[in-house]
């Protein structure tokens, strides 16, 4: 478990000192997706660097598993850092060392492994990130979703705990981003493993993450589930970077419409359900759908969309009663 408290980092540049994250306290639990959303220079590549040290915080706290990394000694923090991969956008690649140098290259460090062991373990790291047969090739013949791999390969040869993802996806294209994320996710659940990551793509969060952070300007703005922060933001900035993927509520503005709007927001089994149809019989009201999303986070089905309701009948604190009793979320929009 990592315990983020109050932590605070500037840089100096040309003599003038620039916030990067100020006051930060966050809880990561052992075992989970954890991202951290946030606009470019928001902040994100610094808190995470923190959590290696690659960044020192000016003030606060990080304690891992109960101990205080921002007091170890040379010795401990290179310890520390043996079981804390971390993975790039640019993936960092030695160019002039082939796949399997590069992913031999922690465990060469580690001084910890006989050749044989060395060489066993990069061939099981190839086979999980299903480069096997590409142990010779260098990376400049590798596609990037290659590359990445060959990266998560290399993070991952000291058996960390932790995995930290500065950006991991941002240089792929939509399809190579979603094998990443899902040979990130299949690595979490087989082993355990507590991944950290950034990025300013919601549709990462929605992905993979099980809780999210959101960051502005070096300030952490909201935290939470998943899906509470995506289908109900309470941050303006949050709401900025979801209001691609979700419905917003000025729709009826937007679209000129009048009659009562109502946002509806379905999570779990309950998508799938007829409920509109079971309502609209019930009380009589038609149901006109102007905007929505039907999708998953993480496996969890969900949808949100925005309903024009027609009819005399309609009433908007009945029509809210009866989404209530099925355990659909029903909040009446400004028309
Ligand atoms: N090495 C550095 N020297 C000086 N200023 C820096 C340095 N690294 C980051 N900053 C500044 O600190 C602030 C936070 O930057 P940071 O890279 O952590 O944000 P970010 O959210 O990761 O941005 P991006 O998505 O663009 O990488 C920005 O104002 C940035 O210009």
């Amino acid at each position: 478990m990592i315990e983020i408290d109050n932590i605070s980092k500037h840089y100096v540049v040309d003599g003038v000192a620039i916030p990067a994250i100020s006051g930060i306290s966050l809880r990561v639990e052992a075992g989970e997706v954890f991202g951290i959303i946030g606009v470019s220079g928001a902040g994100k590549s610094t808190l995470v660097r923190t959590l290696n040290l690659l960044e020192r915080p000016d003030s606060g706290r990080i304690r891992v598993d109960g101990s205080d990394i921002t007091t170890l000694s040379k010795d401990q923090l290179l310890r520390y850092r043996r079981k804390t991969g971390m993975i790039f956008q640019h993936f960092n690649l030695i160019s002039a060392k082939t796949v399997g140098e590069n992913i031999r290259f922690p465990l060469k460090l580690a001084g910890e492994y006989t050749r044989a062991e060395m060489d066993r373990r990069v061939d099981e790291l190839l086979d999980l990130v299903e480069l096997g047969g590409h142990r010779d090739k260098y990376p400049a013949q590798l596609s990037g979703g290659q590359k990445q791999r060959v990266g998560i390969a290399r993070a991952l040869a000291n058996h960390p705990k932790l995995l930290l993802c500065d950006e991991a996806t941002s240089a792929l294209d939509p399809q190579t981003t979603q094998s990443i994320l899902s040979l990130l996710l299949d690595i979490n659940r087989r082993f355990g493993l507590t991944i950290v990551l950034i990025t300013h793509e919601m549709d990462v969060i929605r992905r993979i993450c099980d809780r999210v952070a959101v960051l502005d300007r070096g300030v952490l703005v909201e935290e939470g589930v998943v899906a509470d922060v995506l289908l109900h933001p309470q941050h303006e900035i949050t709401r900025a970077l979801v209001q691609e993927s979700c419905p917003s509520a000025t729709t009826g503005q937007r679209l000129g419409l009048s009659g009562p709007l109502f946002r509806l927001t379905f999570l779990g089994a309950v998508t799938y359900q007829p409920i509109l149809q079971r309502i609209s019989a019930a009380l009589d009201v038609g149901f006109n759908i102007v905007e929505g999303v039907v999708g998953r986070i993480k496996e969890t089905p969900y949808g949100q969309i925005t309903v024009q309701a027609l009819g005399d009948a309609a009433d908007p604190a009945r029509i809210a009663a009866a989404f209530g009793e099925h355990a659909v979320r029903c909040e009446a929009l400004p028309s």
